[in-house]
């Protein structure tokens, strides 16, 4: 199900601003990403052109190739709504359908790709609830509502809703910014266990976060207020930590970073 993810020459733009500049990166299957780097370096805007949710923004756009194995995320013919169903992703706030029930939540994206019967439902709507760790603390309370949960439980409740279509990556923006350090860690637990399964990608202000979940990291950083963000360096999370290789990523790393 994973698949590799092959960026090239990627620019990003809002209107005439120049918010992202050449990035060029391969982000492994079965394994966890991690963007770095200090605030309006373009993290989120980078992950959200690799399943083409930037250009959902009026006068947004993008140059360069994303490849998701032989697949040109950015070809002519390509649907981007296709793209958005196989990249899944996760936002800052844990944002579930308000006004449905757990249940639905779970099931909404299978619904709207077409599965219907009662049991397949069911079958799916455990498993992602079991797959995000939420199974337990919900089962005996699937018809209630979604938005009654903790902010932690709604986080992996909207992990559930991801993992239900089955996509082949999970884009994760700060999944756990808006999470106490328990539910923090329930979170981190899950991302480890799911990456056996997908790609998945990780933004975080917490470098500890990024220390403990992710393989390989990616440090993005803005050389002053206007100019577009640039990957400075990619490797091993515990190079990136330990030894790494541009004096930039060592600043950051260590605090000194401004
Ligand atoms: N909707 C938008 N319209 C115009 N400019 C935007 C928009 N969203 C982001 N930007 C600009 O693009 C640049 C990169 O922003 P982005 O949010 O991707 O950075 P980030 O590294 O994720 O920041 P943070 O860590 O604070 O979330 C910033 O200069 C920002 O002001």
């Amino acid at each position: 199900m994973a698949k590799r993810i092959e960026v090239s020459g990627l620019h990003a733009y809002y209107g005439q601003v120049h918010a992202i500049e050449d990035i060029s990166m391969t982000i492994e299957p079965r394994s966890v990403t991690a963007f770095i780097g200090p605030s309006g370096c373009g993290k989120s805007t980078f992950l959200r052109t690799l399943n083409r949710m930037h250009e959902v923004i009026d006068g947004a756009r993008v140059e360069g190739k994303v490849m998701l194995d032989t697949e040109d995320l950015y070809g002519s013919s390509v649907d981007p709504v296709a793209v958005r169903r196989v990249i899944g992703m996760v936002f800052q706030r844990p944002n579930p359908f308000p006004t449905m029930s757990i249940y639905d939540n779970v099931a909404a994206g299978l619904k709207l790709n077409g599965v219907r019967g009662k049991g397949k439902l069911d079958e799916v709507v455990e498993r992602s609830l079991r797959g995000a760790n939420l199974w337990n603390e919900v089962k005996d309370r699937l018809s209630r509502p979604g938005a009654g949960l903790s902010g932690g439980q709604q986080q992996r409740l909207c992990i559930a809703r991801a993992i239900a279509v089955e996509p082949q990556v999970l884009l994760m923006d700060e999944p756990c910014s808006a999470l106490d350090p328990i539910s923090t860690l329930a979170v981190e637990d899950l991302v480890a266990e799911l990456k056996s399964q997908y790609t998945i990608v990780i933004v975080t202000h917490n470098m500890q976060q990024a220390a403990r979940v992710s393989d390989r990291t990616a440090f993005f950083n803005i050389a002053g207020t206007g100019k577009p963000g640039k990957l400075i360096e990619m490797d091993e999370t515990s190079k990136i930590f330990t030894n790494p290789t541009e004096k930039a990523t060592e600043d950051y790393i260590t605090g000194r970073f401004g």
